[in-house]
């Protein structure tokens, strides 16, 4: 199973004069999109029991997410309202004592043994004490699973740039897969090229460096290679959540290729990598193409042209 641990919000999307609440989250979208796909997936993370923490259940369960792990706390559900600029998002974070970014490391329950692989990212790295929940939990099983990051960096909702960046570069050294977009690599490098930037990460411990560039497609940097994908051409709603089911796709594909596992990253090659890389890219052109982080089924996905 594979485990996505990270906020879950309401995303509050401008609808005319007023806004429209829908379900999302970058960790909770990736986890939506992974069971769609029909991936073995299970969500770690604190569900309120006010009228949203409902709302978020109700799309994991139609998506066969096990929520099993899932801590139910009386603090509010986190909201995210989103300025919409021709469709490019921005996001206003009202998490302040919110039922996620209270996460605490000892609310983390066990990890049981059918946990295969650990997907996290997400502003729930920055703030503690959630982030430092989250780094307790790559802690404990690293050595056992693959982790995948990506810290989808919001840099108005970071307060201590300095601790927050301390932060990704101990966890992307303990990541096998790190999945960074053009605007993560400028914030985190201001000064190299996206590409510069991405060969950079990749020498600081991860097996696999995804880089996503929008309508330019993505790339994944790996073993002194890079093969690229082209990104499927759809006329675009907006882009919330799509790099969060590229994600999703990465992780399906190398999971049905046998590959989601440490000794399976050990034989990686540029066939399932390209396999990941146009099922995150076909995945995030469906998810672009409609309102809201809305990830596409396994039968949605099968019907897009190739
Ligand atoms: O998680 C932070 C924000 O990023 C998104 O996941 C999109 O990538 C939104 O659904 C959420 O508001």
């Amino acid at each position: 199973m594979i485990l996505c641990s990270g906020e879950s919000l309401i995303d509050m999307v401008p609808e005319g004069a007023s806004y429209r609440p829908l379900p999302g989250g970058a960790v909770y979208n990736t986890a939506i999109a992974l069971g769609r796909m029909g991936a073995d997936t299970g969500y770690l993370w604190p569900i309120s029991r006010d009228s949203f923490g409902q709302t978020l259940l109700g799309p994991l369960a139609e998506a066969h997410v096990d929520t099993s792990l899932c801590p139910r706390s009386d603090r509010l559900t986190t909201l995210a309202f989103v300025t919409l600029t021709g469709g490019e998002a921005r996001y206003s974070f009202y998490d302040e004592g919110s039922a996620g970014r209270m996460l605490t490391a000892e609310d983390l329950p066990q990890i049981p043994d059918r946990v295969s692989a650990l997907f996290i990212g997400g502003i729930s790295l920055v703030p503690d004490p959630c982030g430092a929940a989250i780094e307790a939990l790559v802690e404990r099983v690293r050595h056992r699973i693959p982790v995948m990051i990506d810290p989808n960096i919001r840099p108005f909702f970071i307060q201590n740039a300095d601790a927050y960046r301390a932060r990704l570069e101990r966890l992307i050294a303990m990541a096998d897969l790190v999945k960074l977009s053009g605007d993560d690599l400028e914030w985190l490098m201001p000064d190299l090229s996206h590409e510069a930037a991405a060969a950079s990460i990749l020498t600081k411990g991860p097996r696999v460096v995804f880089q996503t560039g929008g309508s330019a497609g993505a790339r994944a940097h790996w073993s002194g290679e890079v093969i690229s994908a082209r990104a499927v051409r759809v006329e675009v709603a907006d882009t919330i959540g799509a790099g969060d089911t590229f994600n999703a796709g990465v992780l399906a594909a190398l999971d049905q290729a046998g590959v989601l596992s440490r000794e399976g990253l050990a034989r990686l090659t540029p066939e399932a990598i390209m396999a990941a890389l146009s099922q995150g890219t076909r995945a995030a052109a469906i998810t672009v193409s409609r309102p809201g982080a809305n990830p596409p089924w396994a039968h949605e996905l099968a019907a897009l042209p190739a």
